[in-house]
């Protein structure tokens, strides 16, 4: 065979993970300095809920606290404050019905490591619409100012953003930000401008097109899913995440995603980690923990089962104070 005439096909390495791969690599949520505060762990601003759609919001604030977040806030419809507060009064909810009145959440302080969650219910109406555009944005401005703002986009964030790829009025550039987006097949599909079928057929290959086309982080949802983006030295990286069940395929569970993957994104700012690596842990913990919630049947399997999981599995344990104590005395004896 004539050599030069062979075509060299590079086909992207995808390198298996999992929760417990992660755990024994030392690549969960670090231990707490005994003296850390709310400041040193990240501020989660959920932004989202409109109407008929308020469980979104809610249950990506919710997954962002017991994924560590030091604050999380929601901006969501007036109408659903007081259902959030007695179901979760930890949240600082704001009622909001326009992009004006949700300025000053994204702007906030910047010493807060503020890191937005858009979509989760967000719908595709005038209000969905109007919050996208305010956020785009204000990560423009943060960008003309050197600022790098970290931000999930997820659901119908995505869904506008397919449909109206310049609706701040310029091309969207997220080089220079911290941006993870978390579609679902459809919703890759409607940002590639293909068919879902043509996704799922070739889910890497849409994976890696997702990175390039809007220079981020990228999980594509689904059984098996994937992780892809850039590391540090620019480049390309894909992971497959072998954890999660088909008890997941119910309304909520990328809400819930989005919220864990914003509290691990802020975490991990401060820390000097990458979106890649925050996506990779986040996409683990949620399907893992979906793992442990199912251990009695996958169907009715609820989103928000996986909470109290998540937020078991997210971080490195402590080692028994007993067994130190223990141990301490023997060796001083
Ligand atoms: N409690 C709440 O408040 C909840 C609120 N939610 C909020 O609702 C908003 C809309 O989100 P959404 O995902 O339901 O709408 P959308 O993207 O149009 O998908 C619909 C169609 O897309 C397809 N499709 C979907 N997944 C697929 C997959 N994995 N693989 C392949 N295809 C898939 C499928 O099409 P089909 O296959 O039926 O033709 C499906 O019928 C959003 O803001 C979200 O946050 C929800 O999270 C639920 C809980
Ligand atoms: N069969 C499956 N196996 C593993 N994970 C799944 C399966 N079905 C769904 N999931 C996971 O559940 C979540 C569903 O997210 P999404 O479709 O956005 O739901 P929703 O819009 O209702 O919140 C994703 O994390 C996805 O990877």
């Amino acid at each position: 065979m004539n050599s030069a005439r062979t075509k060299s096909i590079n086909k992207p390495i995808v390198s298996d993970i999992s929760w417990q791969l992660l755990q024994q690599n030392d690549q969960l949520l670090p231990l707490r300095a005994l003296n850390s505060h709310k400041g040193d762990h990240g501020h989660v601003q959920v932004i989202g809920g409109d109407h008929g759609y308020a469980g979104a919001a809610l249950m990506a604030s919710q997954a962002a606290l017991v994924s560590g977040a030091g604050l999380v806030s929601c901006a969501t419809r007036p109408e659903h404050i007081s259902a959030y507060i007695s179901r979760c009064p930890e949240i600082m909810v704001a009622g909001i019905n326009s992009g004006l009145e949700l300025a000053p959440f994204i702007r906030g302080d910047q010493n807060q490591n503020k890191v937005l969650v858009v979509g989760p219910g967000l719908g595709k109406q005038a209000f969905g619409q109007l919050l996208l555009q305010t956020v785009l944005q204000q990560i423009e401005q943060f960008e003309a100012s050197g600022k790098a703002q970290g931000v999930i986009l997820d659901a119908d964030a995505l869904n506008l953003l397919a449909a109206k790829p310049r609706i701040t009025g310029s091309e969207i550039d997220f080089s220079n930000h911290a941006v993870i987006i978390t579609p679902h097949p459809a919703e890759a599909a409607r940002l590639l401008n293909i068919s879902t079928a043509e996704v799922q057929a070739d889910r890497i290959s849409a994976a890696q097109t997702l990175v390039e086309k809007f220079s981020c982080t990228v999980i594509l949802k689904g059984q098996y899913s994937l992780i892809a983006g850039k590391n540090s030295h620019g480049e390309l990286k894909l992971y497959r995440c072998l954890d999660g069940n088909p008890g997941m395929a119910s309304g909520g569970m990328g809400d819930v995603l989005s919220g864990t993957v914003g509290a691990v994104l802020a975490q991990f700012t401060v820390l000097g980690l990458s979106p890649l690596s925050a996506a990779k842990l986040a996409c683990c913990v949620h399907s893992k923990a979906a793992d442990y919630a199912s251990v009695d049947g996958e169907a009715g399997l609820l989103a928000t089962d996986l909470l109290p999981f998540i937020r078991r599995i997210i971080q490195t344990r402590l080692v028994a104070e007993e067994s130190v104590t223990e141990l301490g005395v023997e060796q001083n004896d």
